[in-house]
């Protein structure tokens, strides 16, 4: 069943993984199935017989029992993929045999187009190879989606500053390419400040539409894009979460890669530039939420081969590594797209393009990539729906509208959902007064969708990010605290109870404190249970879900494994080690900035807190700060506030510690942390 035949892609130093093409393909995109009909195995409905779909010809002539059947598996796997297929065919059982002569080939591709039509689908060929017995080839079946209904992909924009990703983004959502200095990423800014230092800030959304057969619809007009425009013409659109390279902005950038759950994150590196900055750092967050990455290689124009050459090995070598552990492939034709495009999701595989936005060198095979990318948030629509805010607006004569992620089920018109939870860890029923994706307006929004609500009788003070609306069914339940499984990915010294840190899950960004731990103490590389508290509210979590827990350079990646909704709200709160050890330090001023070499004496903490205490924080807060003298003020905000007795801080075990293992004997060092 398998096919191990070597495949056309080619990369600098790594050969490609044995990638299945044919019969049985055990492929990340759960849509890909052949003329054998032979299906993922999780994926086949138990009763349906499909051998007698199983060879390689069964294309050239179908009987009328075979022709229902292949057209009831094409409708189960589009319906399991969104509105999309792949479909290969000269494909033998076993893969040995693969190919088709011509005129076996010719009537193949007519019966699959005959299928395609009558479910009112688009076919296009996607790439065609000479096999061992003829030709094979791959088409890509779409269907036709209504105007107000369109798949959706979130592509995180993620890379060093000044690596190309906005310019990357106006290049690819204008159609217009870049002079070099800064034209094309002109549209994209969404602050006065951006536009004067060329630097983005907060989490940006642009859209690019993609039709039935993969032609991009976007259409500037007068240099503006319709996106209600965009998304009537396409089948399918890719929405890039624009986020910060700055180090400056690595919180905005934090909750643009947990609260608005992409499904993919473009890694962008300049070539001439490398690996610098916050590239790691990027990498590793993505690594760290389970979020596939593909790497875009800009300023080809203009970078020396040898400077390319010596960058791609660094590349090469980081990907490779015991960290990370990818298979980095550069794609280079039409054949390594489609190949890498269908075996991105589960396999390591790591997709590198080489682009100009300048030449436009490369970009369409950008284009065809972005075209065959599917949701990973697929197949959960049966489920009661939940909701995730990532954004509250008060709109004039609209009233209250929240924005976010569905993660699962689907939510219409004047449903009723609980929203929640408050600072009590209470939930409200609301009613959904209207539904816009992408500025459209729409009647229904599904799993793996964006959307934002109307809501009727609700206050913007009462909303705040993080929040989430589901439906009644679940009963949802606010947590204090919770169980997690964490990885100490960086700590200077030694992490021990008590600790505090920024949690990031979802688009909850709050701080915890660390009740307790199954060892005494963490260590850059350890791994441990460990029981959080939120320090300022409860919050609304699942087991399984994904959590950062970071201060300043200090970062943890985990679980969560066991949310805790019986845990109560408690008058008392420890004195956070942290804070004494400002004190102790004589640093307890702390700051924000990027240039703070002692973030780790207390700084995040602070940061941390005021995020909680700002309403969950938000995309776009850091750019408020800006100005140094602004950032300064918060600092000096902060630190009264820290002084005065805090109410529904933490449990009592916390303090009297029976369940608390003791602190380490700290060194001198270790007491600055924790
Ligand atoms: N020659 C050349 N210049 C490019 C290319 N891509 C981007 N640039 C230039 O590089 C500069 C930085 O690009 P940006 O798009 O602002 O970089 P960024 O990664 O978005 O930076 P931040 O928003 O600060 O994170 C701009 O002046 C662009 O014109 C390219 O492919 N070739």
């Amino acid at each position: 069943m398998m096919n191990n035949t070597p495949t056309a892609m080619t990369t600098a130093t790594a050969t490609v993984p044995p990638t299945n093409t044919g019969v049985g393909i055990k492929s990340a995109r759960s849509d890909i199935f052949d003329v054998d009909g032979t299906p993922t195995q999780a994926t086949q409905p138990p009763s349906i017989d499909y051998s007698s779909i199983c060879a390689k010809d069964v294309l050239v002539q179908p009987t009328a029992e075979q022709l229902q059947l292949l057209q009831r598996r094409l409708l189960d796997r589009i319906a399991i993929n969104c509105g999309e297929a792949i479909y290969e065919i000269g494909v033998g059982q076993d893969g040995s045999d693969s190919g088709l002569n011509a005129e076996q080939f010719e009537a193949s591709i007519a019966t699959l187009q005959k299928l395609a039509s009558s479910i009112e689908a688009d076919m296009v060929k996607l790439r065609e190879r000479r096999a061992e017995k003829g030709t094979t080839a791959q088409f890509l079946i779409r269907k036709h989606i209504d105007t107000t209904d369109f798949m959706e992909i979130r592509v995180a924009v993620v890379g060093n500053v000044d690596a190309g990703k906005s310019t990357l983004l106006g290049v690819l959502t204008y159609g217009e390419l870049d002079n070099g200095r800064g034209h094309a990423r002109q549209r994209l800014f969404r602050h006065k400040h951006e536009v004067e230092s060329g630097r983005t800030s907060s989490v940006g959304n642009d859209i690019l539409g993609f039709d039935g057969i993969g032609n991009v619809v976007n259409k500037p007009d007068h240099g503006h894009l319709d996106w209600v425009k965009i998304c009537e013409k396409s089948s399918k659109v890719i929405t890039f979460i624009d986020l910060a390279g700055h180090e400056r902005y690595l919180k905005t950038t934090v909750f643009g890669m947990t609260g608005h759950a992409p499904d993919f994150g473009m890694l962008m590196i300049g070539a001439n530039a490398g690996i610098v900055g916050m590239t790691k750092e990027h990498l590793g967050l993505a690594l760290a939420l389970a979020v596939p990455v593909f790497v875009v290689v800009t300023k080809i124009d203009m970078c020396p081969p040898n400077v390319l050459q010596d960058n791609m090995k660094l590349l090469f070598k980081m990907l490779k590594s015991q960290g990370c552990r990818k298979v980095p492939v550069v794609v280079r034709n039409r054949d390594d797209v489609v190949l890498s495009a269908t075996n991105f999701v589960s396999e390591r595989l790591c997709p590198i393009f080489q682009v100009s936005n300048v030449s436009g060198d490369n970009l369409d095979l950008l284009k065809i990539f972005l075209n065959l990318l599917s949701t990973r948030m697929a197949g959960s629509e049966h489920l009661p729906a939940e909701f995730q805010i990532d954004d509250v607006y008060s709109v004039p004569g609209v009233g209250t509208v929240v924005s976010g992620t569905c993660l699962q089920g689907s939510i219409k018109l004047n449903d009723v959902l609980m929203l929640g939870p408050n600072a009590v860890g209470s939930f409200v029923p609301i009613t959904i007064k209207s539904i816009h994706r992408k500025r459209m307006n729409v009647e229904r929004v599904r799993c793996g969708q964006t959307a934002s609500f109307a809501l009727k009788k609700i206050k913007r003070a009462y909303l705040r990010k993080g929040m989430v609306m589901v439906s009644p069914e679940i009963k949802p339940q606010a947590c204090w605290e919770f169980e997690g499984e964490i990885l100490v990915l960086h700590h200077p010294t030694t992490i021990s109870a008590r600790y505090q840190a920024m949690v990031h899950c979802g688009s909850i960004r709050q701080t915890a404190s660390i009740l307790h731990m199954s060892r005494d103490c963490l260590r850059t590389g350890d791994k441990a249970l460990v029981k959080f508290r939120f320090i300022k509210q409860p919050e609304y979590i699942r087991a399984g879900q994904r959590l950062v827990f970071r201060e300043g350079r200090t970062k943890a990646v985990g679980n969560i494994l066991r949310p805790m909704p019986n845990a109560t709200a408690s008058p008392y709160r420890p004195k956070p080690a942290k804070m004494q050890s400002r004190a102790h330090n004589g640093n307890a001023a702390g700051s924000n900035g990027p240039n703070n070499q002692h973030r780790h004496n207390g700084q995040g903490s602070s940061g941390g807190a005021a995020g909680g205490s700002k309403d969950g924080g938000g995309g776009g807060e850091e750019c408020k700060q800006n100005g140094e003298r602004r950032e300064g003020s918060r600092r000096g905000g902060k630190r009264k506030r820290n002084n005065k007795p805090q109410m529904n801080s933490a449990a009592p075990d916390a303090v009297n510690g029976s369940n608390v293992p003791p602190a380490p004997e700290s060194t001198p060092q270790s007491n600055l942390q924790i």
